[in-house]
């Protein structure tokens, strides 16, 4: 809930149902209501702007929802309106939280992205990207800016690390024989990392490696998470295997199985047990590389732009590239674009400019998920590769 969303209960302490006027609402409740179904009526029916601007005064809720889940911002953004997309937004209209998602799990975004409306879907996306560097700032001020988007519930594996690390992992196959790795987590198994995601590994290591000046003696790789090693076993098979391969990896099944399959063994392979926010920056790992790649688990967007504060430091010289998973948001469209953008412009303030590349997997979705939780849904993957920008 945000500052912009009064509180309102039917009496005997509920939220409102979506689109609901229920008998137990008291007169202002009512009104409020109502307040909001006008407003929303009035911008389908594109009446005047002065007609939608004096509900908006009389304070008609922007964060009202009709009976398919629409606010206002979806139905502005339904009749191609990026005037009036901005002006919602200037008066508060919620882009990111729950509020802000339909009865078919689309935001405004998402809708005028479906009718190729540039205008008020970059409105939107920029207002996101705004208040996410907005919430961000006050975050790393020590402020209660916990607005992001997608916080998982606090103290379960998927939201804390330390929980994360204590729970057991599970390495199987699923029906398409693909090897997968499972955290328990309640009813459900969540998938740690599947065999789907083979592919953007792969690219991964193309783009970070290909060409580098030090490819025909040995690159100096770093890998944070190893999961199911594809990535690091995309590292071994370059044509000159790496003459220095550091994999940080906190989880003892992970390291357990690690040691299993002879990673411990492999020639120029060391592997720091431990989170990176124990290594990193540290003199446990004293040295600088020609390519570095991050793919953690049960983390958020503030541990990876922290991670990123230790970048430049990181990078040997302007040949060496650095990628990270970019799989935040990745369940709706405006979402992932808003927090690839956010790790561009924080990247871009530290000296590191990112290339993307898209990656279609659209191919894998079939494959993708069995009964586990779909942490990506996206038919491209943007894929960033950055670099330190070359100073005159
Ligand atoms: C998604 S998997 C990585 C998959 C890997 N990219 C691959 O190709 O198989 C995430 C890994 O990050 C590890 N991890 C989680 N938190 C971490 C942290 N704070 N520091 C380092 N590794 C972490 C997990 O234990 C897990 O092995």
């Amino acid at each position: 809930m945000t500052e912009n969303q009064p509180t309102v209960t039917t009496d005997d302490g509920e939220k409102p149902a979506r689109g609901d006027i229920d008998e137990d609402y008291n007169a202002d409740e009512i009104e409020i209501v109502a307040l909001g179904r006008a407003l929303i009526t009035a911008i389908l029916e594109q009446s005047p702007i002065q007609e939608v601007q004096k509900l908006l005064d009389e304070d008609a809720p922007l964060w009202y929802q009709d009976e398919d889940g629409w606010s206002a911002l979806h139905a502005a953004a339904s009749v191609e309106d990026p005037g009036l997309v901005k002006i919602l937004l200037q008066r508060g209209a919620l882009w990111n939280s729950g509020e802000a998602l339909d009865n078919a799990g689309n935001t405004a975004g998402d809708i005028a992205l479906s009718l190729n409306d540039e205008e008020s879907y970059r409105t939107i996306r920029d207002a996101g990207i705004r208040s996410e560097l907005i919430l961000q700032l006050l975050a790393s001020r020590g402020g209660e800016a916990d607005g992001l988007v997608f916080k998982e519930e606090s103290d379960t594996a998927l939201s804390s690390t330390d929980k994360f690390l204590s729970s057991h992992l599970r390495y199987t196959t699923d029906a398409h024989a693909q090897e997968i790795c499972l955290l328990q987590s309640g009813e459900t198994e969540i998938g740690v990392m599947m065999g789907w995601e083979r592919g953007i590994m792969l690219e991964t290591v193309h783009r970070i490696c290909d060409g580098h000046p030090n490819a025909q003696t040995g690159l100096r790789v770093l890998n944070i998470g190893f999961g199911l090693g594809i990535i690091d076993s995309y590292f071994q098979a370059l044509t000159v295997p790496p003459s220095t391969h550091v994999i940080i990896e906190p989880h003892p099944d992970v390291l357990r199985y690690m040691r299993e399959r002879g990673w411990y063994d492999k020639k120029g392979v060391t592997i720091l047990e431990g989170k990176w926010q124990d290594i990193v920056g540290t003199k446990t790992l004293d040295m600088a590389f020609d390519a570095v790649y991050t793919d953690t688990f049960s983390e958020e967007y503030e541990d990876l732009r922290r991670f990123f504060d230790h970048v430049p430091k990181l990078l040997a010289s302007p040949d060496s590239r650095f990628s990270f998973f970019n799989g935040l948001g990745a369940s709706n469209a405006l979402f992932y674009d808003v927090y690839s953008h956010l790790a561009e412009v924080h990247l871009a303030g530290i000296g590191i400019d990112i290339e993307w590349e898209d990656v279609d997997v659209a191919m894998q979705e079939a494959l993708r998920w069995e009964n586990n939780r779909e942490y990506f849904s996206m038919r491209l993957y943007r894929l960033p590769v950055g670099r330190m920008r070359a100073t005159m």
